[in-house]
Order: structure tokens, then sequence, then C-alpha cells
């Protein structure tokens, strides 16, 4: 987690990569406020000139190429400055997103999906304003009033006192609320975010919510995040709406009591009317970037707590990578491909689920881990892939303990099929290509032919390129897990692992599966939690296991001598739906 709040030291990583854009961003705002202050001067010689009977055309001239130029100096600014913002919303979406696919899995457990999505979406947009309104108005301004407060005091330093006087007393209560623009801000954006996760849900469980009637109170909580996002949104604008109006409020009472003093003052004759009219215009110069530069800060603070919700996401470690750059499959081929031993496992925060699992998977076998709901076979499967580290014993892959292999290694020797919603949004063609990148149509068409879904990619004149639906929707339930078969078997992976669906199939789906499943055992290693008794009587070895202990291993036949739980739970024929 981020220690305490961010400042906007924070902001140094984002802009460092502009450094050269920003220096001549800087040195166009420099300018661009010279030649601004420069016109005051000039507007009192032109004055001076029209008193004194003077030609005034050359000052007049200088006045006008002054405008021109700041003009263009601070349009070619804006647009710099703006290209320089996107270019930080766009480098901080890529970390981000990179970074939130790198989170270990236990993170994704316990966050809101709709939280993450706004992160990478609605904070990464707020940083924008901080680089163009925040940073570079606070320093233009700075030189800006600098520049006016020295010629201000060289015109008449009684009349700067009485206009500073005026200033300062409306602004400071301007900026005594801006300060709480930050926590504010934050607050509105944590409310956006619990709004996306509910809209989120929402459309996730779309047919849950249908067929549950609940529609109307799933629209009522969204509703309920969008009214706390509204709320936290008007308690914003009226800070914002009290420190605008001060800001102004400050701003112009100022200008009253300048030119009732400076009115006097020319009367008494202690200064000219150039000077009144230039020394205005000098608080005008004053009092301008003061209000923007508190329109600013109220910006700064608002990125300022979007970027604390972004560094929060980017403190979280990243998956730790393998502890040696060992490569697996080096052993023998006695070597088992996958051993637990003594593996004991709680969830992060949690009670342990497994209690000292030991089993021993061979090369090229077909191990069934059977047990009752909740009894911790996923999770095997799930310290298999290393997903979780485990609490205690070792988990073995060709020999080497999971934890001394690069992560990707691991993987590559790992084929895996989850047991819900296996299949992602997008087309057949996507899904297959997600493990095989460089596969040809050709070699997916003959994958799917594998496990007898050929006719998937003929159903429709898209071939591969029909649409499958958000989490497979438009199939069926065994043609999603087939189809996430045949990604896995895409991969090339020795070792399979295989979540079976829990939900019942209709006898063809379930044959179709049956002869997947087969197929995939053809010259590989293949762990499968198994649900129905099809596939349990086909492994070479069963292993029962409940509430998180191996209690019986072995064939179908001894099995069902030797393990009463095991005998329960074929009698019931493994079906758990
Ligand atoms: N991500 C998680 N965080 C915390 N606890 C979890 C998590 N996943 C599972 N559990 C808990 O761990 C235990 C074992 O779950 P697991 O999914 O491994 O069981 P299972 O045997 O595969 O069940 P099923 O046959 O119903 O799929 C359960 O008590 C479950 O509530």
């Amino acid at each position: 987690m981020v220690d305490g709040r961010v400042g906007l030291r924070a902001l140094t990583p984002y802009l460092n990569r502009y450094r050269g854009t920003l220096t001549v961003v800087a040195v166009l705002s420099l300018a661009a406020a010279g030649a601004a202050l420069l016109q005051p001067l000039l507007v009192r010689r032109v004055l001076d000139g029209v008193t004194a009977s003077r030609p005034i055309a050359g000052p007049v001239s200088v006045l006008v190429s002054l405008l021109l130029i700041g003009a263009a100096l601070r349009g070619f600014r804006d647009y710099l400055l703006q290209r320089t913002a996107e270019g930080v919303v766009l480098t901080t979406r890529r970390r981000l997103a990179r970074h939130l696919l790198m989170l270990p899995i236990a993170e994704y457990d316990h966050r809101r999906t709709g939280d993450l999505l706004s992160r990478v979406g609605a904070d990464t947009t707020l940083l924008r304003a901080v680089v163009t309104s925040g940073l570079f108005e606070i320093v233009t301004g700075v030189v800006m009033v600098g520049g006016a407060l020295i010629a201000m005091a060289v015109l008449d330093p009684l009349l700067l006192a009485v206009a500073v006087a005026a200033l300062a007393v409306g602004l400071s209560v301007a900026m005594l609320a801006s300060r709480r623009v930050r926590g504010l801000s934050e607050q509105a954006q944590a409310r956006l975010g619990e709004m996306t996760s509910a809209v989120e849900r929402a459309i996730s469980a779309a047919r849950t919510i249908r067929a549950g009637r609940a529609e109307e109170r799933e629209a009522a909580t969204v509703a309920e995040g969008a009214e706390q996002a509204y709320a936290a949104g008007v308690r914003l604008a009226k800070l914002e709406a009290t420190v605008g109006p001060a800001a102004d409020t400050a701003i112009q009472g100022a200008f009253l009591v300048v030119l009732g003093v400076g009115g006097a003052r020319v009367a008494s004759g202690a200064i000219g009317v150039g000077d009144l009219v230039a020394f205005i215009l000098f608080l005008f110069f004053l009092a301008m970037p003061l209000g923007q530069a508190l329109h600013a800060y109220t910006q700064l603070q608002t990125g300022l707590g979007a970027l604390q919700r972004i560094e929060e996401m980017l403190a979280l470690p990243a998956e730790k990578a393998g502890d040696s750059t060992r490569t697996p499959e080096a052993s023998g081929t006695t070597t088992p491909a996958v051993t637990f031993d003594g593996v004991s496992f709680a969830y992060p925060g949690e009670g342990l689920v497994l209690h000292d699992v030991s089993f021993e998977v061979p090369r090229g076998s077909r191990i069934a881990l059977v047990g009752p709901s909740g009894a911790g076979k996923s999770t095997i499967l799930a310290l298999i892939e290393r997903f979780y580290d485990v609490t205690g014993g070792t988990v073995r892959v060709g020999g080497h303990d999971v934890r001394d292999l690069p992560r990707d290694a691991l993987r590559a020797q790992l084929g895996y099929v989850e047991q819900e919603a296996p299949v992602l949004a997008g087309t057949l063609r996507d899904n297959l290509l997600l493990t095989a990148p460089h596969a040809t149509d050709a070699e997916l068409i003959a994958a799917l032919e594998e496990v007898n879904l050929g006719g998937l990619a003929e159903r429709s004149p898209e071939g591969l390129g029909v649409q499958v639906g958000e989490g497979g929707v438009l199939l069926s339930g065994g043609e999603r897990q087939r189809l996430a078969i045949a990604r896995a078997l895409l991969t090339g992976a020795p070792i399979l692992l295989l979540d079976e669906p829990t939900s019942n199939l209709d006898a063809r789906n379930e044959a179709a599966l049956r002869a997947a499943i087969a197929t995939a055992a053809e010259r590989r290693t293949l762990i499968v939690v198994a649900h129905r008794l099809s596939t349990v009587v086909d492994s070479d070895r069963i292993v029962v296991v409940e509430d998180g202990r191996v209690v019986a291993a072995g064939p179908h036949h001894e099995l069902l001598d030797a393990s009463p739980l095991y005998r329960e739970l074929a009698t019931h024929q493994l079906l758990v739906s």
C-alpha cells in the first residue's frame, strides 16, 4: 500500500520522460508571461503620448505585435501541454493495465472488478487535468504575479499595499475551501468505482438476475451507487462554487478599492493617469493568474486524489517470478509429472483448506480428483499452477519445486481448463489463439475437430470468426468446456489440468466431453477434478479428497471396496450439481 498521502513529488515519474517538451512548455509560458507583462507599460506610453500630443504609432504597433506573439506562444504551449497530458494518461493506463494483469491471483479474489476498471479509466483521465491546468498555470501564475508585483511596486508602492490587502482577505477564504477539494474528490472517485462495480455485477450475472426477477433491485443498487457518486459530486461542486465566486469577489473588490484610492492619488497629483491605468492593468495580471492558480490548485488536488488511487494499485506487489532460471523437463521419464508432498494450504487471511496432502501423478497417467463439494479439489489444481503459494510442504512439477521454476517455464508445462466460464468474450479464433498465438487456421480447426467441435466453425459463414458471447454464453455448457480443452491442447503442454463442469450435460454432450477428455489424455498427463462417473472410471488412479485431506487413492474397483466415501460418491454417480 502507499504510505500516507501522495504529494506532488509522486508526479515526477509520470512527467520524467516528457522533460524535454515540458522545458519547451515552461520557456513558452515564461515568454508569453513576459509579453503580457510588457503590455501595461506600453499602454502607459501610449496614454502618456496621447496626453502630451506625441506620435503613438510606434508603441501601438509594438503593443499589437506583443498581443499577437503572446497569443501564438500560448496556443503552441497549450497544444504541447495537451499532448503531454494525453501521453501521461496513455503511459499510466499502459502501466496500470499491465500491472493489473500481473497481480497475484489472490488479489483478484477480494477486489471488485468495477473498482479496478474505474481506476484504469476514470482516475487516469483525471491525471490529464493535473498536467494541463494544474502544474503550469501555477508555474506561470507565479511568474506573472511576481512580475506584476514588482512593476506595481515601482509605479506606486502605497497603492500596491492597498491592492494586496484587499486581495489577500478574499483569496485566503477561497484557498481554505479549496484544500478540502482533494478529500472530496477521492470520495467522488471511490463512489464512481462502487457504481461501476454494481453495473459490472449486474451485467455479468444478467441471466441469474433476470431469472430471479431481481432486475429492479439491481437497478436500484446501481442507482444508489450513482446517487452516492452524485452526492459526492454535488459536495465537490458546492465547494468549487464557493471557491470561484469568492476569488472573483476578492478580485473585483480589489479593483474597486484601487480605483477609489488611485483616483484620489491622481487628483492629488501623486501619480499620473497613465500610471493609474498601467497599475490597474498590472492588478489585472496579478488577479487573473491568482484566480487561475486557485482553480489550478483545485484541479491539482482532484488529480492528486486520483493519483493516490492509481499509486495504491501500482504499489501492490506483482506475482512473484520463479526463484531460479531452471527449466523443467530435464528430469528422467521416471520422475512423476506432479508430486504433492505434505502440502497444507490456507487462502490468504483464512484457515487451512488443505492438510498434509500427498500424492504422485506418474507421467502419462490419468488421475481423477474426487470428493464432496468444497473438499479442496480445485484448490489443488490452483497450487499446481502456482496461483497461490503453499503454506507448508512442496508441490513439484517434473521433479522441481514450483517455487523454484520461472513462472513462464512452469506454466508452459501446464494446460489448464477452469470450471467456470472457461471461454473468453470474442471469437472462436480469439479463444484458440490465446494460448497458441502463432497457430494457423488449419491447426485451429484440427484442434476443434479433436474435441468434436469442428461443426462450430462451419455453423456460420464467419467460420472461426464467429462470436462466442460474453463468457462463451452463445455456446452450450459442454461446448464451452470442449472449446477450452481444444485451447489447452493447442498449447502442446505435457500436463493438462481439467476442472470438469459440475453442471448436468445431456447424453450427447457428455459423450462428446468424455471423448474430448480421452483425446486430451493421449500422450499427456491428465489431472481431472471429476464430477461424473464416466470420467472417473476411465482414470488410472483416483484420489479421494475430503475436508482438505486425501482419504483414499487407487483405481475405481479397489476404491469401491476400500473407501466408504468413494462408494457413496460413486453410488450417487459423483454428480455434484
Ligand atoms: N479464492 C478463495 N479464497 C478463499 N477461500 C476459497 C477460495 N476458493 C475456494 N475457497 C474455499 O476453499 C475450500 C475448497 O474449495 P475448492 O474450490 O478447492 O473446493 P472443490 O473441492 O473444488 O469444490 P467443488 O467440487 O464444489 O468445485 C472451500 O471451503 C472454499 O470455500
